[in-house]
């Protein structure tokens, strides 16, 4: 059962807002961070990751985000047209703010690290005057990222975008990607984290970033089901809950539950999993598959993008990911 009902004709599938950034992947892998030499440049952030994925599927995508007026924010923008995604949404800023960096680190498979170089951060300068109203209200969904509520302007920038949304009957998926480096304080980062997730359609998170929103209501114990029904009074229709390597659950409002496992891989680094698993889910969800169909695809894309060295690069065409599902072994993991 899929709860969601998308506005079919509109010309993009999907907008992402939030940050467009740099991941410079460490080539010496199975060793600190200390050791490693050189790295690989690839586009990254969380929703930018996200936007590649679900283009890289054949959906017509664009952005909301600002970059650095320099050889790092050209190099993104640049990228995203090579993959196809509109980039009528991204300004340049003009203060001399400069392009977020993530130093990944690959000491094992499952010890991975990101090192987040965040300060004056062009992205987290998206001010409410640059988020279009008539561009939100031509995409069937707009896919919100929690990093980008952690400074102003960009902050207000996503709000109004929510605002304008749910306007124009946009649906909000929130992916939470919560990175701690960007945050001050917890509450702080609880208050508006739950405040953005009161006006979205469908929530994606770990159980740690819910964890998280939960800790500043003194919620003790709490578990998938709980913190899912919390958000059936506001607007969600679908709570999904990422597990890792157990996989995921997700439960519609209906009081459902639908579990997902995993396609275990020769895993070279965890990092990757989520924004390739948020792209093939919500590209799922508007093929109008069954959610734990579109939750198997989630998967799929994860397990082939955590055995590759980047994010963005390593995102699958829908043909990859159909043939992955089709020959890979796939494990019921039991969780929670
Ligand atoms: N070791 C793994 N092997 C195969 N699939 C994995 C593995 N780790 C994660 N995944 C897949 O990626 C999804 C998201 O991973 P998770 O680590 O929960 O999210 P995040 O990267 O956002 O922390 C999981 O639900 C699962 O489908
Ligand atoms: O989001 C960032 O700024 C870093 C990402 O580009 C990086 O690839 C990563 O951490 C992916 O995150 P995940 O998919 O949530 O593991």
């Amino acid at each position: 059962m899929n709860p969601l009902k998308f506005e079919t004709t509109r010309p993009l599938d999907i907008i992402a807002i939030g940050r467009l950034c740099i991941d410079l992947n460490a080539n010496e892998i199975n060793r600190p961070m200390e050791e490693t030499n050189t790295f690989t440049k690839y586009v990254g952030g969380s929703p930018a990751n996200i936007a590649i994925g679900s283009a890289r599927l054949g959906q017509k995508t664009g952005f909301i985000g600002k970059v650095a007026d320099d050889q790092m924010g050209r190099f993104i923008t640049g990228y995203l047209e090579k993959n196809s995604i509109d980039t009528k949404g991204i300004t340049v800023d003009r203060t001399g703010a400069v392009t977020g960096l993530a130093f990944t680190e690959i000491k094992s498979p499952s010890e991975c690290s990101i090192l987040m170089y965040r300060d004056n951060v062009a992205d987290l300068k998206l001010h409410p005057k640059e988020v279009d109203e008539e561009y939100i209200k031509q995409s069937k969904v707009l896919l919100v990222s929690g990093t980008a509520l952690a400074k102003s302007p960009s902050r207000e920038a996503v709000f109004l975008a929510l605002e304008y949304a749910v306007k124009h009957k946009v649906t909000v998926i929130f992916d939470l990607d919560y990175r701690p480096y960007t945050w001050v304080d917890e509450a702080e980062t609880a208050v508006y984290y739950n405040l953005a997730a009161e006006k979205c359609d469908v929530i994606i998170g770990t159980r740690e970033e819910f964890d998280m929103m939960e800790k500043l209501l003194n919620i003790e114990e709490s578990d998938d089901r709980h913190t899912a029904s919390r958000w059936f009074s506001y607007r969600a229709e679908l709570v999904v809950i990422k597990h890792g390597g157990s996989g995921s659950i997700a439960y519609t409002k209906d009081g459902m539950s639908h579990r997902s496992g995993i396609f275990p891989t020769n895993v070279l680094k965890t990092f990757g999993a989520g924004d390739s698993y948020a792209s093939a889910f919500i590209y799922g969800l508007m093929k109008g598959k069954e959610v734990s169909e579109a939750m198997k695809m989630g998967s799929a894309s994860a397990s082939i993008v955590i055995s590759r060295h980047s994010c963005s690069d390593a995102m699958p065409t829908e043909e990859e990911l159909l043939n992955h599902m089709e020959t890979a072994y796939y494990e019921l993991a039991q969780h929670g």
